[in-house]
């Protein structure tokens, strides 16, 4: 009885061609039966389907190779896969004698991926069948960090498992009627057989005691076992099974099940032969033959589906980038943590971090390097929390730590700590060093709040404090702060649409020769009206722009408004002088920054060298070597370009000598004091020579009185600027201004 299916229930009814049609509509999977001359016997459904044929295709009479071209048409582009290699093959094949059992992959003209089998039948004849994997190969496509997809994918496999459920339920019924005409009909029962073994899900028969009695082909493969290995065997042999404990509790199980239920579905782990373990779902049906109870279990690998959901799950809490918890897993230990910490009556803290030049790194070295930055400081933080600590990634360069169970707040002062010095050290990837360093926000529960949306909005309430009060540092919330960051927030709603409301404007203020006192500059200040608080002062809103990054379209608007008003000028017949815009540092690190400069410039018909771009220190000291080119690149254009501020941050010379800059301009710091300070005139002093020695004009700003002009003339610094010649004025009063002053000079 080798493989073959055992009667179970006496019927009445005999195996006639009608049954064999109706057991193959309950196949999972599409058919097609030949006889020894492989003309088509008989088929399913599904058959239809797959190959997207219409019934009518069965009017005349079919072979074999009718199918065979149908699922692999001869062409060209297809003819080097192996699948259409097979299909040629097979092709070549008159008689069911000649042919030979194939099991394969392939993709019809349709896109549909399908699994092709062929057997050959016992007597005579061949079985074709066809499996749809479409879904499944695509799951196997999946990109992992997908989610969305992958819920698809899940959706698509729970569908294509209830549909393969209630065709094997039904095969299983069909094949249990008609094995019991096996007497009868031996010839219809070993097509049945065929049939079984063709099926993907494996089925075996048990009696009473949880025996083994029949076992189809799938079985052998999916454990492992010939059949004949696995019949007299308990179905516990091909369990690991932690719920039975033993075959008395099997049976006794077996026993219990209510017999009102015609099936019974458990989740089991099979065990292989070579001892793996795979997860499987047994349905369970209970049959009567010869007033004998047996029951026949259909044994289904679920791994695929296991795995997926076992995906989902991780990629539902975690980020898939660094491993680490994603927002949902940090809710999730944060609503824990606040529990135990209520019944043990500990303290809970958040902590958000965010990072400083991260943006830089991922917009100069590309999103692999900005990955792998990530990844490493991800390790790093992990490294500085306790192993009871939640560490999570709440996207893009933000990072956020939940610490329970604690007795006292300074541990958590002592590891933000640990924090900055161990972010800040430099990174090398690729032989590239990088630096970037974090600002730290933090809240403590019970003290700040016990809700746990609060908790988390202080610690990001903290942090943007952390940054506004120079980045790189740690601050604990106190609610002062809540006012300033709803202002701020404000703001940057605000912010967002001064543009188009026409709010923002430009002031200029002239800049002169200090030899001849012609107006050789105008730099250009943004000035934002806000319709209910009035004029807002770019102290105030400018690094609110560039925290929120309001600053991208504000600066490009500002550079584009100044071009225009520069051309416009010497369009009206006034002397030409340069406009100097102030460049912020998120605008000056964009990957297209020269291109947009070139736009600005061909919009406004301005000729380049009547346009000085002003970048700080800190922004090409940042990152020396790939900014260098960018300064060439400008420079090339013809655009003028200063170092603002200077002396107020690293004022090398080995950096000032390796960039095209042409300007220097003095910070009003050291302007300011410059006739009473020594060290701010010996500064001063020295920042003309090192400009002079590199070949680059020095700009004092700041110049509020006539001392302070008489003694920058003398130091020899080229150009002056400040309220002892000007506020930085609306167009028309700046250009009312330049009339008169020209007037002045020149009649
Ligand atoms: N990225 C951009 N930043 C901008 C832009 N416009 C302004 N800013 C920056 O905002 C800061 C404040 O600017 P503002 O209030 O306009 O102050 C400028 C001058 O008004 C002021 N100044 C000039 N002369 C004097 C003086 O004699 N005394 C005195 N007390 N202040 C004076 O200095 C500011 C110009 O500074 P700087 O840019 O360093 O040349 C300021 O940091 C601006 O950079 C913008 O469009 N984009």
């Amino acid at each position: 009885m080798n493989g073959e299916i055992l009667p179970i229930r006496k019927t009445t009814v005999a195996p006639v061609a009608g049954d064999i049609q109706f057991l193959l509509e309950g196949l999972p999977h599409a058919v097609a039966v030949f006889d020894g001359n492989l003309r088509l016997e008989s088929w399913n459904k599904k058959l239809l389907n797959i190959l997207d044929i219409p019934e009518s295709f069965f009017r005349e009479t079919r072979y074999l190779r009718d199918f065979l071209d149908l699922v692999s048409p001869d062409s060209p582009d297809t003819a080097d896969t192996v699948s259409s290699q097979m299909f040629q093959e097979m092709k070549r094949f008159t008689s069911a004698r000649d042919l030979f059992p194939v099991s394969f992959e392939h993709s019809l003209p349709s896109g549909r991926h399908i699994e092709v089998k062929g057997e050959i039948l016992p007597d005579t004849g061949y079985i074709l069948t066809l499996l749809d994997m479409t879904s499944r190969k695509k799951a196997e496509n999946l990109e992992q960090n997908d989610l969305q997809e992958m819920s698809t994918r899940l959706e698509e496999i729970n569908i294509h498992r209830q549909t393969m459920e209630k065709q094997a339920a039904d095969a299983v019924q069909m094949a249990e009627e008609l094995a019991l005409a096996q007497n009868e009909a031996q010839e219809s029962a070993r097509r049945i057989q065929a049939i079984l073994d063709a099926m993907a899900d494996g089925l075996v028969t048990i009696d009473e005691e949880a025996m083994i009695l029949t076992a189809n082909h799938a079985i052998e493969e999916m454990f492992g076992y010939t059949v004949d290995e696995v019949v007299g065997q308990s179905l516990l042999f091909l369990l690991n099974s932690t719920f039975f404990i033993d075959q008395e509790d099997m049976i006794d199980y077996f026993d219990s099940l209510d017999r009102n239920k015609t099936e019974f579905k458990r989740k089991e782990t099979g065990y292989r032969k070579n001892g793996a373990h795979f997860p499987v779902e047994l349905s369970i049906r209970e049959v009567h033959f010869n007033d004998q109870r047996q029951y026949t279990v259909l044994v289904r690998d679920i791994s695929e589906r296991f795995e997926a959901e076992a995906l989902i799950r991780k990629m539902a809490l975690h980020d898939s980038l660094t491993g680490l918890a994603n927002r949902n897993l940090l809710q999730q230990r944060l609503d824990e943590a606040l529990k135990m910490a209520k019944r043990l009556g500990k303290k809970v803290a958040v902590m958000f971090l965010d990072l400083d030049m991260f943006k830089p790194v991922n917009d100069l070295y590309g999103h692999t390097t900005g990955d792998r930055l990530l990844r490493i400081i991800a390790e790093r933080l992990t490294e500085c929390a306790r192993e009871v600590d939640t560490v999570a990634r709440l996207g893009g360069d933000e990072f956020a730590i939940v610490f329970t169970n604690l007795d006292d707040e300074t541990v958590v002062t002592r590891i933000a700590k640990r924090i900055l010095s161990k972010i800040q050290q430099p990174i090398e990837i690729e032989d590239k060093i990088h630096n970037v360093a974090t600002s730290i926000g933090i809240s403590f529960y019970p003290h700040d709040s016990r809700i746990p949306e609060e908790l988390i909005r202080m610690a990001d309430v903290a942090l943007y404090q952390a940054k506004d009060d120079g980045r790189r540092l740690y601050r604990i919330y106190d609610s002062q702060m809540d006012a300033s960051a709803k202002a701020e927030k404000e703001i940057e709603m605000d912010l967002s649409r001064a543009i188009e409301r026409n709010e923002l404007s430009l002031h200029y203020q002239p800049q002169l020769d200090t030899i001849d006192n012609s107006v050789v500059g105008a730099e250009a200040l943004a000035r934002w009206n806000h319709p209910v608080k009035g004029l807002v002062p770019p102290y105030q809103f400018i690094p609110i722009a560039e925290n929120c990054g309001e600053i991208i379209p504000i600066g490009q608007w500002i550079m584009e408004t100044a071009c225009r008003q520069a051309k416009e000028w010497q369009d009206k017949g006034l002397p030409p002088f340069r406009v100097c815009v102030n460049i912020s540092a998120k605008q000056f690190h964009l990957s297209d920054f020269t291109q947009r400069v070139e736009d600005a410039l061909t919009r406004s018909k301005l000729a380049p060298q009547w346009l000085e771009l002003e970048i700080t220190e800190g922004m090409v000291i940042a990152d020396k070597d790939s900014i260098i080119p960018k300064l060439e690149k400008l420079s090339s254009l013809g655009v003028n370009l200063a170092i603002d501020d200077f002396g107020t941050g690293y004022s090398s010379l080995a950096y000032l000598k390796k960039f095209s800059v042409h300007q220097l301009k003095i910070d009003q710091s050291f302007i300011r004091d410059i006739t009473e300070d020594h060290d701010d005139a010996a500064i001063t002093d020295a920042v003309i020579r090192l400009g002079h020695s590199l070949g680059l004009t020095v700009v004092a700003e700041g110049v509020e009185t006539e001392e302070h002009v008489q003694l920058l003339r003398q130091k020899g610094c080229d150009v002056l600027q400040g309220y002892h010649f000007s506020k930085p004025l609306p167009v028309e009063q700046f250009e009312d201004w330049i009339k008169a002053h020209n007037e002045r000079l020149y009649s």
